[in-house]
């Protein structure tokens, strides 16, 4: 089971974009239209999939919310961190 951040380590991993909201971190993606956002979401999908560690999504108009924890550990790892760098080679 991998150890859960410190407070200044989530601050220094957590890629640009990315805010802490408590045992989250969150990023809001802006797109040009809904449909965009949606295909996002799928590449979003494959990837989490890939890794077997998923986030939660909300898709509105033309953006797209995404949310990291890591359940099992009870707040966030390195696996949530990278999983956020992974996400943003996937706009
Ligand atoms: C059984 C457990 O749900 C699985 O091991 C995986 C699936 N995806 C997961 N995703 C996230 N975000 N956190 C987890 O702890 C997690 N666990």
């Amino acid at each position: 089971m991998a150890d859960l951040l410190t407070d200044d380590e989530i601050a220094r991993k957590a890629p640009d974009g990315w805010e802490r909201e408590g045992d989250e971190i969150v990023k809001t993606y802006e797109f040009d239209d809904y449909l965009k956002g949606v295909e996002f979401v799928t590449r979003v999908g494959e990837v989490a999939e890939e890794q077997f560690h998923h986030p939660e999504i909300r898709v509105g108009y033309k953006e797209v919310e995404i949310r990291l924890t890591s359940h099992e550990e009870g707040g966030i790892t390195e696996k949530d961190v990278r999983l956020a760098g992974l996400f943003d080679d996937e706009v």
